[in-house]
């Protein structure tokens, strides 16, 4: 396992990952906008998301809180749901980018996580914006580590026809 790479520039980003630095420009641009977009009276906390399709389309997504608080949902899930009802499969996914506020930038939660490891890759990254813009890097597996997914419940068999995507 890699140690994750924090503080690069956005040419080592790219390097280290296989993304473009065009990629990297387009995720790091489209998630800070998105925190634009968040949802938050309750916590004050913004969070956009972006994802990278393979097909060079970005989905975007931020937090949407609710006066019942536990109701909120995370910019992460708000953005994957989104991708999925769009027709995203899993392979489609290139990488996934997180804006917060804060320094050392926030990470996705575990639901978060886990709801990733559903429609992303293990070697996905994800790549997590802080409040200066600077890039911290790790892979879906690097922060789930020993995951549990839908290969681990369906059968070749299924996952063959398409029943896992
Ligand atoms: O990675 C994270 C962490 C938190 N939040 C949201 C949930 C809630 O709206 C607010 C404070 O937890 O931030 C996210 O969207 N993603
Ligand atoms: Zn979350």
């Amino acid at each position: 396992m890699t140690t994750p790479t924090k503080g690069h520039s956005r040419h080592d980003t790219a390097l280290i990952h296989g993304l473009s630095a065009s990629d990297v420009q387009k995720l790091s641009e489209t998630c800070i906008e998105a925190k634009g977009r968040a949802y938050c009276p309750y916590s004050h906390f913004r969070v956009g998301c972006s994802i990278l399709l393979t097909n060079g389309t970005v989905v975007q997504g931020a937090n949407v809180e609710n006066a019942a608080y536990p109701v909120g949902t995370c910019a992460e899930r708000v953005t994957v749901a989104t991708a999925v009802v769009q027709g995203a499969k899993k392979g489609d996914i290139r990488a996934v980018a997180v804006a917060t506020d804060i320094s050392p930038p926030a990470s996705p939660c575990g639901m978060c996580r886990q709801f990733l490891r559903e429609f992303c890759e293990l070697n996905m990254p994800i790549l997590m914006y802080d409040k200066d813009g600077k890039c911290t890097v790790m892979t879906l597996e690097q922060l789930l580590p020993m995951s549990f997914g839908p290969e681990k419940l369906l059968s070749t068999e299924d996952i063959q026809h398409g029943l896992s995507q």
